[in-house]
């Protein structure tokens, strides 16, 4: 990788675009291979989901990924460089990353943060074991033509340029200097218009009964067959007209600051978005941190109402195993891959506008030959999101769950060039293709669940997307 800071605006001229290009199309035309030029450019604030709302075309696959509460938004358009696949998943992505940076030139202002080309990255539940034509492949990866990132206050624009040697460089710069004569001069004009209204809309009622499987599950845990696991249901609806994304999106980041607010889009019309509270994995500078989060009850309609409740989920012996459960499987994966894993014990009431979780952070530092992928890897699905044993858990889910979870609680984010990125777990989510949305939540269980009070956990999950929906 051939790194170039600049701190300058020289970039910001279309000659300079063209000389940098000029000269790695030469290389691209002596070794045959493709060469990635990355600029990374500031530009005035703006709001990378208003741009999103104007340059997505519904035919190319983005990505939007916003955490409020950390200031920062970025939204991913265009792919540039694709990678679709179904099987060996993690390893074919780590290579593809590998591959597509090798010789790449990076320029700019590289000095900001999320500055420097980004893969952003979403992963199926399962990997396909066939090469059906699914929805979204088990692994779908790129990195963006345009990449605009909001991060306290500060703009970026960084644009992509996978060169071959006929790519027509003057069209490249041509394409440049109108995006960013755009977010210069009309970026006050882009802005999302939200809306008061409240979206009618018809379930479509789901003939699997989660009650019935929540009374088998609970056999198996008393047969000891598994400890805990995560059933999840999906609601299926339609609207009078097809998903308005970027005020969606917009209502979740207003109610939900403390989730990470994401959307990716395959490219045919299908697009899975939603709030998650749950972080699988962040790595920065080899510092990991991840969430174990399982263990949920309502919010009070009363200040005292609740305190009663989050007092009681903290004592509550049920919801404590329950989030034992994964805290166990996570650290013992950490140790496994070679970290000594910390937590902020004991948990924490981490609480959302209309829920609350028991929450423990697990940070530890990684060994430098470990990859955000081989963690991922080795995380994903935690018992937050599956159950424990993990491998007969996957089993019943398949067997109980009547639909496929597609994305539902699988691992979703970005890894940038310096191998640093985050991963969120894909709950609270849902599928839309026009008019028709699957809206997806789960809850574990485990010995003294309920099934009457993961019902209604259930609800209280799947109302976080409904009031959203416009
Ligand atoms: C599986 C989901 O939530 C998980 C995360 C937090 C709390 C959970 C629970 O209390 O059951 C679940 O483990 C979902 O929202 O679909």
């Amino acid at each position: 990788m051939q790194v170039s800071p600049s701190r300058t605006k020289l970039l910001q001229d279309r000659r300079g675009f063209l000389n940098t290009l000029t000269s790695c199309q030469q290389d691209c035309l002596k070794t045959h291979q493709v060469r990635l030029v990355s600029f990374s450019i500031e530009i005035p604030t703006i709001d990378p989901l208003a741009v999103l709302q104007r340059w997505h075309d519904p035919k190319q696959h983005f990505f939007y990924w916003e955490k409020p509460q950390e200031s920062l938004a970025m939204a991913a358009i265009a792919p540039e460089l694709l990678l679709q696949v179904n099987t060996q998943r993690f390893t074919k992505t780590q290579q593809f990353l590998e591959s597509s940076l090798d010789q790449a030139v990076l320029q700019g202002q590289l000095d900001c943060p999320f500055a420097g080309p980004h893969f952003f990255c979403g992963f199926t539940f399962f990997e396909a074991k066939h090469h059906h034509p699914p929805l979204f492949p088990s692994g779908l990866v790129f990195l963006p033509r345009w990449q605009l990132v909001s991060y306290q206050g500060q703009s970026l624009l960084v644009a992509n340029f996978a060169l071959e040697a006929t790519s027509q460089l003057d069209r490249l710069v041509d394409a440049l200097m109108q995006k960013l004569e755009q977010l210069q001069t009309h970026a006050q004009g882009f802005h999302i218009q939200p809306t008061q209204e409240t979206i009618p809309f018809q379930c479509c009622p789901h003939t699997s009964s989660i009650e019935q499987s929540i009374q088998k599950t609970l056999t198996l845990i008393q047969t000891g067959e598994l400890q805990k696991l995560v059933l999840a249901h999906p609601l299926d609806i339609t609207t009078p007209a097809p998903l308005a994304l970027g005020q969606t999106l917009h209502r979740l980041r207003q109610r939900y600051p403390e989730c990470c607010v994401f959307a990716i889009g395959n490219g045919e019309g299908q697009i899975f978005w939603g709030a998650s509270p749950e972080r699988l994995v962040s790595l920065r500078d080899r510092h990991l941190v991840t969430d174990v989060l399982a263990g949920s009850a309502p919010r009070g309609h009363s200040i005292i109402e609740d305190i009663s409740l989050g007092k009681k989920l903290l004592h509550n012996q049920k919801d404590g195993h329950e989030h034992q459960l994964v805290l166990e499987f996570i650290c013992n994966q950490l140790r496994t891959l070679g970290m000594r894993p910390q937590t902020s014990s004991p948990a924490h009431l981490m609480q959302l506008a209309n829920i609350q979780h028991l929450r423990t952070l697990v940070s530890a530092t990684a060994p430098c030959h470990l990859q955000i992928l081989d963690i991922l890897a080795a995380l994903h699905p935690t018992p937050a999101v599956a159950g424990t044993h993990r491998d007969r858990a996957c089993d019943y889910i398949r067997q109980y769950e009547a639909f496929d979870r597609h994305l539902y609680a699988a691992p979703l984010g970005w890894i940038n060039h310096r191998g640093d990125g985050e991963f969120a777990v894909g709950i609270r989510s849902a599928l839309s293709d026009g008019c028709h949305t699957r809206l997806y939540a789960g809850a574990g269980i485990v010995a003294g669940s309920e099934p009457q009070k993961e019902l209604a956990e259930v609800e209280l999950k799947l109302r976080t997307l409904l009031e959203a929906l416009v």
